[in-house]
């Protein structure tokens, strides 16, 4: 699908937004349900990856596709690994079947686990046949990606002995890791983690327990770009979020004063408002607790013309696209002078922005969602648009509420 986006007649937005389930959230949930079927979960999210997911947990034999998703495909392995009898071949998309997995195979191996590469060897597909894991401890290296660590703990209430883990390295996307265990908490589960060590206690059973799940701040950053480039006395409100977040992204109500947009909570709905003109016209963010808003910061940035140095991007290159080279590329369609290395980029001020521009989006939902706001600065067309639906499959109808204009080409 291939849209012409432009911008609304009036760039003093005023409107109420809906978002879905956070997908990080619902992933985890899903995994724990599973394991403790007298769960239940509210608000959960509609995204493919919720789908592919709760597909997933269904089968017991036989082929389990994931298509993109990062969460399932770790989440998965670990869920099949440690159950007794069940026979999978997990697989995914050409770019999952590249996406690194060694890591958490490695350590589900040393607590036990039958697990083999169909393909290339330290990637999907992977054959796995369930067994009870009787070892409880495990080290592992923990700078490549949070999702192997939440993997484990995410089965570890199921071991006989839960799990002590120890991580080698510094610890990537941290925030993850720590909603992980604050789900674990919530059903009832003791967990710590102090360091580089982190302890998960067995449990047998959960009592009756709802998990409500707080819509996606990863989603919610498109609507802060949106506010930061839009006129000043823009209101967007986004239901439904919680002010003390498992969500690591919501430090997006904190990076985005930088832009002039004020965020409040009442009633489960927060309030984006545009109060003052961005003052800086260079900005600097370390965020390797936040990895997934890079690609939204980033086109704020050249929206509003300034320039920004960011820096803790070391697992974009292997997530749903190499999203360095693919923002390097994309920014530079509009005109910007991009560089990048293996773990950061730096976006150079640009005031005039190239017309006739296609962004094309790698089957990456955070290329297509992060420019979508930019059509507030210049008509452009959006290559592959329905990628959005891995996390946001509602996000160009709730950009048409908003008042942009998108034309299927
Ligand atoms: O655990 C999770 O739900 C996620 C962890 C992060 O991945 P990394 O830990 O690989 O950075 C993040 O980018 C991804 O969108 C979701
Ligand atoms: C990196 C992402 O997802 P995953 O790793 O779960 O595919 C994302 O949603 O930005």
């Amino acid at each position: 699908m291939r849209l012409q986006l432009s911008a609304p007649d009036d760039s003093k937005i005023q409107k109420a937004i809906a978002i879905t389930g956070s997908k990080s959230e619902t992933n985890r949930s899903l995994l724990l349900q599973a394991l403790f079927p007298n769960i239940k979960i509210e608000n959960l999210s509609n995204s493919d990856d919720g789908e592919v997911m709760q597909k997933g947990l269904s089968k017991s034999t036989g082929e389990v596709d994931i298509h993109h998703a990062g969460t399932a495909m770790r989440f998965l392995t670990a869920y099949f690994a440690s159950q007794e009898g069940k026979q999978v071949v997990l697989t995914g998309s050409q770019r999952m079947q590249e996406r690194p997995i060694k890591v958490l195979v490695e350590a589900l191996r040393s607590l036990g686990a039958d697990i083999d590469y169909a393909k290339k060897e330290g990637c999907p597909p992977l054959k796995i046949s369930g067994k009870k894991l009787e070892k409880s401890q495990v080290s592992l290296p923990a700078n490549i990606s949070s999702q192997y660590i939440s993997a484990l703990l995410l089965i570890a209430p199921s071991l006989e002995n839960g799990l002590d883990l120890e991580l080698i390295g510094k610890i990537t996307s941290v925030p993850y890791i720590k909603m992980t265990l604050a789900l674990l908490e919530q059903i009832g589960v003791q967990t710590s983690f102090e360091g580089n060590k982190i302890s998960v206690a067995p449990k047998e059973a959960v009592a009756n327990t709802t998990l409500v799940v707080e819509s996606d701040w990863s989603s919610a950053s498109y609507f802060y770009s949106i506010a930061a480039m839009c006129k000043v006395g823009t209101e967007i409100q986004l239901s439904s979020y919680k002010q003390s977040s498992l969500q690591g992204d919501s430090v997006l109500a904190e990076i985005y004063k930088d832009f002039g947009v004020e965020t409040t909570f009442s009633n489960n709905i927060i309030l984006l408002k545009k109060t003052t003109e961005v003052k800086s016209d260079h900005l600097e963010y370390d965020l390797s607790n936040a990895p997934d808003t890079a690609q939204t910061i980033a086109v704020t940035c050249l929206g509003l013309g300034i320039g920004c140095h960011l820096t803790g991007l070391h697992t974009l290159p292997i997530k749903e696209t190499d999203r360095l080279a693919a923002l390097q590329t994309e920014l530079g369609k509009f005109g910007a002078t991009v560089d990048i290395d293996s773990e950061s980029l730096t976006l150079k001020p640009q005031s005039n922005l190239k017309t006739g521009v296609a962004v094309d989006t790698y089957n990456d939902h955070r290329m297509a969602m992060a420019f979508g706001p930019l059509a507030l600065k210049v008509d452009f067309v959006m290559n592959d648009a329905e990628v959005v639906s891995k996390s946001y499959p509602d996000f160009w109808n709730d950009l048409k509420t908003l008042g942009f204009g998108i034309e299927e080409l």
